[in-house]
């Protein structure tokens, strides 16, 4: 049902509303349970967004927060096989924009926290459960104006879980067993406009170079020179090192001894797509405009490049970067957007949302014997709360393998059944021990 509204998110302010309206009404519907609990208060935020105080018994324990979003990406229907806004299930999967990105989450945190009070239960911790309307486009309207709202309450948060990683299975090529990765930091991003203008003409008479010609060079470079290898600094070297001992041999020797093998593993990282994603600021040309007819020499042209900026470089470093790549007074910068990284997040056996997160795969995922931290590829939601805790992880306990992973934002995107119930069976039990008054235990290279 949830899959079924098309809360499509398309630009910056440009909403489905209608479909953000009949979701609020959905989720009224079939978690009737949630909204009569005299302890619940739920606040609708910037029109759309949700907001749900559940006040525990023990206001000696601080509170934290479980994060979602309504909203999708758009899907044409093209590629998928069956229509991605049906919902329908095939062969135990359930198909639809927004299966894993991000409306599994959304559901599964309603549907545990409907189970719980159906079974009378009543938290000793208060929580708070934030659900945003317009995070693929900027979080503007949504987990800002919630971020802002419980900061003027005095709120502050032990912990928040959003989305932003999985249990990753298939992603390191000589890893065979999947771990679960708990993302404790995020990358930045730049959105940077490059623009050449030349004086338009007629096109039998052309010039040597034109505005296009000029910003296609300029792309190009870019393209062609990526930016710093940064590995070595931010939470991917601890990951490796977890993980050392799952590699068979030579390759638990190699990422045993990073500090003599790094130019190895680095190189290596590379590779593949996504790998590369989580060892430098990547740079992806995603606009190209020029041109207004076939004969006459184009006035402007210009292009938007999308930068992913790794947690050890900051917005003006890869600004500075992209400027000394293209090396060329004729195009011009525009910064549309940016963010900087997110700081790493505390992931010792003292962190209490850490630990909580591992507790609960161990005891979900009995057969996960790694439980590490890394950094989201992506940007969350979570981002816009920096101000109310310093523990923030991004972590679905949902399995990944690299064409799932594809499937976000592209086709075909699909979550199993017994997938979403296991989601929900997290959360459930995820909720129940964070009642708890002291950290769980840490185990690490556990079994
Ligand atoms: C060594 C281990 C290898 C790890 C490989 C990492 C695999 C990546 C796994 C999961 C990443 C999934 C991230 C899903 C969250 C997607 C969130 C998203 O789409 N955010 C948008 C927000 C746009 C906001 C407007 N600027 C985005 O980032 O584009
Ligand atoms: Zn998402
Ligand atoms: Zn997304």
């Amino acid at each position: 049902g949830a899959i079924q509204i098309p809360t499509v998110s398309f630009n910056p302010g440009e909403f489905n509303t209608t479909a953000l309206a009949a979701f609020g009404e959905y989720i009224h519907k079939v978690f009737p349970t949630v909204f009569r609990t005299s302890f619940i208060q739920h606040e609708v935020v910037g029109e759309y967004s949700h907001l749900f105080t559940v006040q525990g018994s023990d206001p000696s324990l601080q509170p934290y927060m479980l994060l979602a979003h309504i909203d999708v990406v758009p899907a044409p229907d093209q590629g998928w096989e069956v229509p991605p806004f049906s919902g329908l299930e095939r062969d135990g999967f359930i198909y639809g924009r927004g299966t894993l990105d991000n409306k599994n989450s959304v559901m599964a945190i309603l549907q545990a926290l409907e189970l719980l009070l159906i079974r009378n239960y009543i938290p000793r911790r208060s929580f708070f459960i934030a659900l945003g309307h317009d995070e693929e486009v900027s979080g503007a309207h949504g987990a800002q104006k919630i971020s802002a709202l419980l900061q003027a309450r005095g709120v502050q948060l032990a912990f928040i879980v959003d989305e932003g990683s999985f249990i990753l299975d298939g992603f390191i090529p000589s890893l065979k067993k999947p771990f679960a990765m708990v993302s404790v930091s995020e990358k930045g991003s730049l959105n940077l406009m490059l623009e050449v203008n030349k004086t338009p003409g007629h096109s039998s008479a052309p010039p040597k170079e034109t505005s296009i010609g000029i910003l296609a060079a300029a792309v190009s470079r870019l393209e062609q020179t990526p930016m710093p290898n940064m590995f070595g600094s931010g939470p991917l070297k601890m990951t490796l090192q977890q993980l050392a001992n799952e590699f068979s041999f030579p390759a638990n020797v190699i990422f045993n001894n990073l500090w003599l093998f790094w130019p190895i593993v680095s190189r290596l990282m590379e590779r593949e797509d996504i790998t590369n994603a989580l060892v430098r600021t990547t740079t992806a040309v995603t606009m190209f405009n020029a041109g207004i007819k076939v004969n006459v020499i184009p006035p402007v042209a210009q292009a938007t490049v999308n930068f992913r900026i790794h947690p050890a470089q900051t917005v003006q470093e890869v600004l500075k970067l992209a400027k000394d790549i293209v090396v060329d007074d004729r195009v011009q910068f525009h910064v549309l957007e940016s963010f900087e990284p997110l700081p790493v997040s505390p992931f010792d056996d003292q962190a209490l949302g850490y630990q909580l997160i591992r507790q609960t795969i161990q005891s979900v995922f009995p057969e996960i014997n790694i439980v590490a931290p890394g950094t989201c590829i992506a940007q969350t939601d979570s981002r816009h709360y920096t101000n109310l805790t310093t523990g923030i992880y991004r972590f679905n306990p949902v399995y990944l393998q690299p064409q799932d992973f594809r499937s976000i934002h592209g086709i075909n995107e699909r979550i199993s059944v017994q997938a979403y119930e296991t989601q929900v069976k997290f959360i459930f039990e995820f909720i129940q021990n964070a009642d708890t008054e002291q950290r769980p235990v840490s185990h690490l290279h556990e079994l």
